[in-house]
């Protein structure tokens, strides 16, 4: 299959990214990456959570980060949101899009949510409601879409089975994320052919962590089946609190790098993504995990 000529990038590293930095990190420099991030031309920048903050401290200023920030015409600043109570943050702080977030395991889903992933469904409807009487689309993620911390394989069919509950409740795309990042190319292959069987490919995007260093080659498999939007975080940052291990999304950086070598446009400046990246980097004083970044002599 021919790959797609215009991916869009969906920078996730301002949440994703930064929702399990053990030390706070001020909302100043919060404000400033995801500036960065909108200035270097992305287009939806994942930059807030309004999530329970006794579960992630780290994102309890959302509100105040999506006051800061200087909003580019044509972006679209998301946010994270479980529940009502979370959607009424989302809207009240102006986010432009808002995601729910489920998963093809019971285990992470209790882990992670509470729930389980019946509930999290029932949790869900009037949260769909609610954003679209609001005008807000919504996103949908699957979690633990090539294996579960806690269960190990997943079968393609259960993350079909979630995809298709999301996506026929409203959501305007569904992100698949293999929160671990233990999926190999043949394995997401599978996976997403299981889920394209129910939810068309042009509404799937790819959510790879970097855990096993597979995301580039996972994304590529994704881009030979036709998806054309891909999930990253500048520097790499990240893992989520709820998945011992799992390590940083793929490098927004790595991504572009590749795109731009397939001749695959996305509207995003390379150099201005490292800076970002190199900002970030030396604001929580941890060395990038973008392997373009430090070829490009960032450390
Ligand atoms: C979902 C809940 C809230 C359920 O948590 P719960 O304890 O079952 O909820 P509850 O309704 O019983 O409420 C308990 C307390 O939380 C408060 N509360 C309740 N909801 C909210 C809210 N929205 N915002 C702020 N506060 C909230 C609520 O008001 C109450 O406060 P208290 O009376 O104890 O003072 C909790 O489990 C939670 O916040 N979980 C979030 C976990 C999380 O953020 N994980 C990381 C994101 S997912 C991810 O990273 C994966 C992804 C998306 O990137 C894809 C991938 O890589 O796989």
């Amino acid at each position: 299959m021919q790959l797609p000529k215009f991916v869009r990038m969906v920078e996730v590293g301002p949440r994703d990214g930064l929702q399990n930095e053990k030390s706070m990190v001020p909302t100043a420099v919060k404000v400033e990456l995801v500036d960065r991030l909108s200035d270097a031309g992305l287009t939806v920048v994942e930059a807030a959570s309004f999530v329970s903050p006794k579960w992630v401290p780290q994102m309890g200023d959302s509100a105040e980060v999506l006051a800061g920030i200087a909003r580019k015409p044509g972006v679209r600043y998301a946010a994270l949101t479980p529940n009502l109570k979370g959607l009424e943050g989302a809207l009240a702080a102006r986010a432009d899009e808002v995601a729910v977030f489920g998963a093809a395991s019971e285990s992470f889903s209790q882990k992670n949510i509470n729930c389980s992933i019946a509930e999290s469904l029932d949790r869900f409807a009037p949260v769909m409601e609610q954003a679209k009487a609001a005008g807000v689309p919504v996103r949908g993620y699957v979690s633990c879409v090539l294996g579960c911390p806690y269960e190990g394989e997943i079968a393609p069919r259960a993350v079909a089975d979630v995809a298709e509950r999301l996506f026929a409740m409203g959501c305007y795309e569904i992100s698949l994320g293999d929160t671990i990042g233990t999926g190999t190319p043949t394995k997401a292959q599978l996976m997403i052919a299981a889920v394209a069987e129910r939810v068309p490919v042009d509404k799937i995007a790819v959510h790879f962590h970097d855990t096993y260093g597979q995301a580039l080659a996972n994304i590529l498999a994704a881009l030979q089946m036709g998806v054309a939007v891909v999930d990253s975080s500048v520097a790499g940052l990240g893992g989520c609190p709820y998945a011992k291990g799992a390590s940083g999304n793929v490098a927004s950086e790595d991504v572009l790098y590749m795109l731009n070598g397939l001749g695959i446009e996305t509207g995003v400046d390379l150099d201005k993504l490292i800076a970002a990246g190199a900002f970030i980097s030396d604001a929580i004083g941890r060395p990038t995990a973008s392997k373009v970044a430090r070829a490009r002599g960032c450390a």
